[in-house]
């Protein structure tokens, strides 16, 4: 009989879980770095008592949020480019429910978090426990299966035993690049707690070895042959290029063969903006230079891109009678996209081979790119440089407010700041190698058409589910993950008020992130795509009863936490903050009053396909929908 030692499940997780470790280009690091928990009485006498008598090298924070806890682990993990991960633990029912939103934050954005939840009792004894829903057609059914629509993999611990296979599974698919994003063990606060003898072995030092999966000697010729025959490819880097560390080969083959770079949100800062031929963010949040590029292209070479609406300005972007698709992805389904020649491999392991083997080929681009470089800076000078006035300011978002509303605006406020002046400030004033953290709202669109990262691995938009509220959280999970460079949450007034309480971690366990928080009154982009569709402005922007703009004072609520705190009108005063909050050992937030509607606009190729009402009273709706109808006939199909 092998050797055995006895243990409670969670006792038997915890353990496991120090022993976990993933292998990557030969450097073996510990794979799991700790667990955030909230602890209640689903967790804090299984779990809890685990992490408190022998943690091992978890680190344990406290999470203030489920949702936000779960958002930090998220960030720490993909900052970490995939290779490290946090666990996290909420008490059965509520506490376990708030963690959904960030299961599918993970799922989308395909990153590995441990998803921990507690769940009620397996042996049934106690039925009803407190936090149990009782269905009337299964007492089967927890919670906890809301988490298997948002889980890569999922399975629940109903005898101690079970923990052994659900583990092994767990990690296989945690450390696969083709499949990893939350992983969801639901852990029965009975069984948690309940002792077992586990096989020893079970607990040996387990490597995962994420190998860089090669190309075929087909899938190879096939990839040099479409760039051969083509004039205008663009390489088009998404998420995957940017995990697989594939950024010396991206800048290789673009500057051998003389092909523009475009990026997507999650692929932004693989390859810093300062090199010649990165054009910028493209899609429907798109800088013109990137969009042209891609407009005009015959090849797209899709590198780790998932192909989402807003890669693709929901699939209008590209010319699809001439252009052809060439995609790298480690996941063969999304290989398949748009009929692409498939190279199912490691992005950096291609195009390795791709750049020893493509000869002296060059794309008949000559001066093209530094042109739409140019043509671009020339814009984004424009952008920083617009003013708002009282009498005839036109803003980028033209045509919905008013100057009268503007002006009141103005006054409410106390501010005739624009967006895209400030943001482009911000940009200047971080240090390059400072990593920025947003997620939802208009800001996402001006980091990725304006924002210029100059150091590889510092632009961190999740953008896979624009979750609002994943901005703090976020920012602190990216500077455990980064404890040496400044961390800065991106983030509107309507995220800040939907979740900013793991302000109160980073404050706790003494991790410096610093707030930029835009005050737009009000939900300020779907106020924009409401009036872009022919209606008013009911429900997004933030007025009382009396139709008041509303002006919250988010320094106050900065301060009464302990943050460092700025509330700033005009560029100088933002620019001294700024450089202030920079000197602070502790955390920051700098309000930043700005002026709606001074958010960018979207250039040649920005289109979104949107649920417009098909029959409506009002006749801007029924011509919003027309319009929208034409561009649909026009839209590729699958
Ligand atoms: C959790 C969540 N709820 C709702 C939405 C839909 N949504 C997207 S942006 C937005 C408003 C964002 O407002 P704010 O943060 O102030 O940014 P602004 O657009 O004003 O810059 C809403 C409600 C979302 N993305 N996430
Ligand atoms: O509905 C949305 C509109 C986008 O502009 C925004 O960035 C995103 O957060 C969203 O959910
Ligand atoms: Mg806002």
């Amino acid at each position: 009989m092998s050797k055995r030692i006895r243990l409670t499940t969670a006792q038997a997780l915890v353990k496991f879980l120090n022993q976990q470790f993933i292998s990557i280009d030969g450097i073996e690091t510990p794979f799991v770095e700790g667990i955030f928990h909230i602890y209640g009485h689903g967790n804090v006498l299984g779990l809890g008592e685990a992490l408190e008598n022998n943690p091992g090298h978890l680190k344990s924070y406290q999470g203030k949020n489920e949702q936000g806890m779960a958002h930090a682990a998220i960030a720490f993990s993909k900052q970490h480019l995939r290779q490290k991960i946090f666990g996290v633990s909420a008490s059965a029912g509520p506490g376990s429910a708030n963690m959904l939103t960030a299961a599918g934050t993970a799922f989308a954005n395909n990153i590995p978090v441990l998803f921990l939840p507690a769940d009620t009792f397996a042996t049934r004894q106690p039925d009803p426990v407190l936090q149990q829903l009782e269905h009337e057609h299964s007492t089967d059914i927890t919670t906890n299966e809301a988490f298997k629509a948002v889980s890569k993999y999922w399975d629940r611990i109903d005898r101690p035993e079970q923990l052994m296979s659900a583990l092994l599974r767990a990690f296989e698919v945690l450390t696969n690049p083709a499949t990893t994003g939350p992983v969801t063990i639901c852990l029965p606060q009975d069984i948690e707690a309940m002792a077992y003898d586990y096989p020893t072995s079970f607990f040996n030092k387990r490597v995962h070895y994420v190998d860089r999966k090669l190309p075929t000697q087909r899938e190879l010729d096939g990839a040099i042959s479409s760039i051969t025959q083509s004039k205008r490819p663009v390489l088009l880097v998404g998420g995957g290029a940017k995990y697989s560390q594939a950024r010396d080969e991206l800048v290789e083959l673009s500057e051998k063969a003389n092909i523009p770079i475009v990026e997507t949100h999650a692929g932004k800062s693989t390859v810093a903006f300062t090199h010649n031929n990165n054009l910028g963010g493209n899609g429907i949040l798109g800088t013109s230079a990137a969009n042209k590029a891609v407009m005009n292209a015959d090849l797209i070479i899709g590198i780790g891109t998932r192909y989402s609406d807003f890669t693709t300005s929901s699939k209008t972007l590209f010319d699809f009678d001439n252009t052809t698709f060439f995609n790298i992805n480690v996941n063969r389904g999304q290989a398949y996209k748009f009929d692409g020649f498939q190279v199912v491999a490691d992005a950096k392991a291609t195009l390795q081979l791709i750049n020893k083997h493509i000869g002296d080929y060059q794309s008949s681009y000559a001066e093209e790119m530094n042109a739409l470089r140019l043509e671009w800076e020339k814009e984004r000078n424009r952008l920083a440089g617009i003013e708002f006035n009282r009498d005839n300011f036109t803003p980028e978002i033209s045509e919905h407010f008013s100057q009268e509303i503007l002006n009141a605006y103005a006054d409410a406020l106390k501010t005739e700041l624009t967006q895209t002046a400030a943001l482009i400030k911000i940009n200047d004033i971080v240090d390059d190698d400072a990593i920025v953290v947003s997620s939802a709202g208009s800001l996402p669109g001006d980091m990725q058409r304006l924002w210029n990262a100059n150091v590889t691995n510092t632009f961190h938009l999740e953008y896979g589910y624009s979750c609002m509220g994943y901005e703090i959280a976020g920012a602190l999970g990216a500077k455990l993950a980064n404890p040496d460079k400044e961390s800065y949450a991106v983030v509107g007034d309507g995220s800040f008020l939907m979740l900013h309480s793991e302000i109160v971690t980073a404050l706790q366990y003494d991790k410096k992130i610093n707030l930029l928080l835009f005050n737009n009154s009000g939900f300020g982009c779907i106020n924009n795509l409401q009036m872009d569709h022919g209606n008013g402005s009911t429900g997004t922007e933030f007025r009382n009863l009396h139709n008041e703009i509303m002006n919250i004072d988010y320094s106050k609520i900065g301060e009464g936490y302990g943050l460092k705190t700025y509330s700033v009108n005009n560029l100088e005063d933002l620019t001294t903050a700024m450089e202030d909050a920079k000197k602070q050992s502790i955390s920051t937030l700098i309000e930043i009053k700005v002026l709606p509607k001074t958010m960018t606009d979207g250039y040649d190729g920005s289109w979104w396909n949107v649920g417009v009402a098909e029959v409506s009273e009002r006749e801007s709706v029924q011509r919003a929908y027309a319009k929208t109808q034409q561009v649909r006939d026009n839209a590729r199909q699958y």
